[in-house]
């Protein structure tokens, strides 16, 4: 049984005649320790499938399980440990607090999960090691999503998901964090699922997922996947 299973996933938002259908009989399945890349245009209903996996939504129909078990049946209790214990999450707008720094920021995730890395060495991976003290408001778009990045990465989770995680980033910074995410794979066999425009990471990642109009059009698994420090945009 692969760690990621969607099966005929639907998700409509609103009811009756007016109902948008963002997922419509969405499947795939995702291997544990895979770096996987879901791309499509504006609308496709890549975040919708993102926000299912993450627990932070609910299916109108169809079943999703992860790591055995079948989340579309949790209550919110349930679902609320499966977010705190399971999930990273890194937001497309960073959600970062603009009254902590950017370790308290990070350290934050420590208030959840035991097992928390220091914050400082995840600032420290993503190139913040100098910004520990600034607030969100003195860093820049890329560095305050460097900053939402460590604070996912510091939680250690078994599945992360990332809408649009380099977004904001140069090629150079952006390789460097995708290197980091494919590290959390290879080397952690942590699961990493990426939402993006930026068909550069169909390059590196180990399966690659697209949707058009809230449906699969395609599906592909990479034989050789690119190293992230070998590709640039
Ligand atoms: N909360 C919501 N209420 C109503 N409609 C929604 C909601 N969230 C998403 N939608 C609709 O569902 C469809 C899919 O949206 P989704 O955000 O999943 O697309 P996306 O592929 O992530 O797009 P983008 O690349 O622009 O972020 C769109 O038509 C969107 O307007």
């Amino acid at each position: 049984m692969a760690f990621i299973e969607f099966r005929d996933v639907v998700k409509e938002y609103g009811a009756g005649e007016h109902a948008i259908r963002a997922a419509d009989r969405v499947s795939f399945e995702i291997e544990k320790g895979e770096f996987a890349v879901i791309l499509g245009p504006s609308g496709a209903g890549k975040s919708t499938v993102l926000n299912l996996l993450g627990g932070m939504d609910r299916a109108t129909g169809g079943a999703i399980r992860v790591d055995g078990t079948d989340i579309s049946r949790f209550n919110d209790d349930a679902l609320t440990s499966y977010r705190c214990d399971t999930i990273g999450f890194v937001f497309q707008f960073y959600n970062l607090i603009p009254t902590l720094t950017a370790c308290e920021n990070v350290a934050l995730v420590k208030d959840i999960v035991k097992n928390a890395a220091d914050a400082g060495e995840a600032l420290e991976a993503v190139g913040l090691g100098d910004h520990l003290r600034q607030f969100p408001a003195q860093l820049s778009g890329g560095e305050q999503q460097r900053m939402s990045i460590a604070r996912a990465v510091s939680k250690k989770p078994k599945l992360l998901l990332c809408d649009e995680p380099t977004g904001a980033l140069d090629s150079e910074t952006g390789m460097m964090i995708l290197a980091l995410l494919q590290r959390m794979c290879r080397e952690n066999g942590q699961t990493v699922v990426v939402v993006t425009h930026n068909t550069v990471l169909t390059q590196i990642a180990d399966r690659v997922i697209r949707l058009k109009n809230g449906r699969i059009v395609e599906q592909s698994v990479n034989p050789a996947p690119m190293r992230a420090e070998e590709v640039s945009w």
